[in-house]
C-alpha cells in the first residue's frame, strides 16, 4: 500500500529517532518532517528518554515546549553531538538546499555546531543535481535592491540563470527569527554548489544562503518500500 506523504514523513523520523542516545544534546529542526520527529521524541522523552535539545526556530521551540522537550541554547550548550533535520532537497555528497520554511540561518548555525548531522526526507526530495527547489537565500532588508543586484552579477559570473522572488506572507516580505528578509533564487541547476554558496556568502548583503555542503553525515530518506539511508 502506499504510504502518504505524511506516514514517509513519519517513517523517516521513527528511523531517525533509532541513532538518539540517552543524554545526548541534540540541534532540532524545523520543517513538517522535523516535526513528525519532534512529536516521537516528546513520547520517548515522556517514557524517561534523557536529552536536551537546541531549537533551529521559535516554531519548533514552540513545539518542543508544548511536548515538554527539555531546552537549551548554544550559549549555555556550544557543542551539541547530533542534529536532526529536514530538506527541501538532498543532492550527490548530501549536499542541500534547506529554508522552505526560512529557518535556513538557524538551522545551518545549530548544524555547524553539532558533530553530526542527519537529514531525515521522503525519497522525492533525492536529486541528481540541485537547483529545481528554488534556493533560499536570506538577506538584510538594508540595500535589498543593491543585494539583488550583486546576486544577479553572480550568478551571470557564474554560468548559471537566475529568475528570483522575494518570499511574502500575508502580501508582505516574510521575516525571519532573524528580522531578515529571504529571496527564492531558482537557478534551474546548481552543479556546483559549494562554488554558488562561497560566491552568494561574499555579497555583504547576504545573511546565509540554504545550501549546506559538508554538513549531513547521513539521509535517511522514507519511500514506499521502506527508509533507504545514504552515507556522505
Ligand atoms: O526552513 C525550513 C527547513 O529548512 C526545512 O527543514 C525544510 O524546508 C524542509 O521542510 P519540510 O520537511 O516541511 O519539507
Amino acid at each position: 500500500m502506499a504510504l502518504d506523504a505524511k506516514a514517509l514523513k513519519i517513517a523517516a523520523g521513527q528511523a531517525a529517532l533509532e541513532h538518539v542516545e540517552d543524554g545526548m544534546k541534540l540541534g532540532i529542526g524545523t520543517g513538517s518532517t522535523a516535526e513528525e520527529f519532534i512529536r516521537l521524541l516528546g513520547v520517548r522523552v515522556g517514557e524517561g528518554l534523557k536529552v536536551v535539545g537546541v531549537p533551529t526556530s521559535e516554531r519548533t521551540a514552540a513545539l518542543c515546549r508544548q511536548l515538554s522537550i527539555p531546552l537549551t541554547d548554544l550559549d549555555e550548550t556550544p557543542r551539541l553531538d547530533l542534529t536532526i533535520d529536514g530538506a527541501d532537497e538532498i543532492g550527490p555528497e548530501l549536499a542541500l538546499i534547506k529554508g522552505g520554511g526560512g529557518a535556513l540561518l538557524r538551522e545551518k548555525i545549530v548544524a555547524s555546531a553539532s558533530r553530526r548531522m542527519i537529514v531525515i526526507a521522503d525519497e522525492s526530495k533525492h536529486v541528481a543535481t540541485l537547483g529545481r527547489f528554488p534556493l533560499p537565500v536570506e538577506v538584510v532588508p538594508f540595500g535589498l535592491r543593491a543585494t539583488l543586484l550583486a546576486i544577479e552579477k553572480t550568478a551571470e559570473r557564474l554560468g548559471l540563470s537566475l529568475t528570483h522572488e522575494m518570499r511574502l506572507a500575508d502580501g508582505k516580505p516574510f521575516v525571519t527569527d532573524g528580522g531578515h528578509f529571504i529571496l527564492d533564487a531558482s537557478f534551474g541547476r546548481i552543479p556546483e554548489p559549494r562554488a554558488l554558496a562561497q560566491a552568494l556568502n561574499g555579497i555583504p548583503g547576504v545573511v546565509e544562503t540554504g545550501l549546506f555542503t559538508g554538513l549531513a553525515s547521513l539521509a535517511i530518506l522514507a519511500g514506499g518500500d521502506g527508509i533507504r539511508t545514504i552515507d556522505a
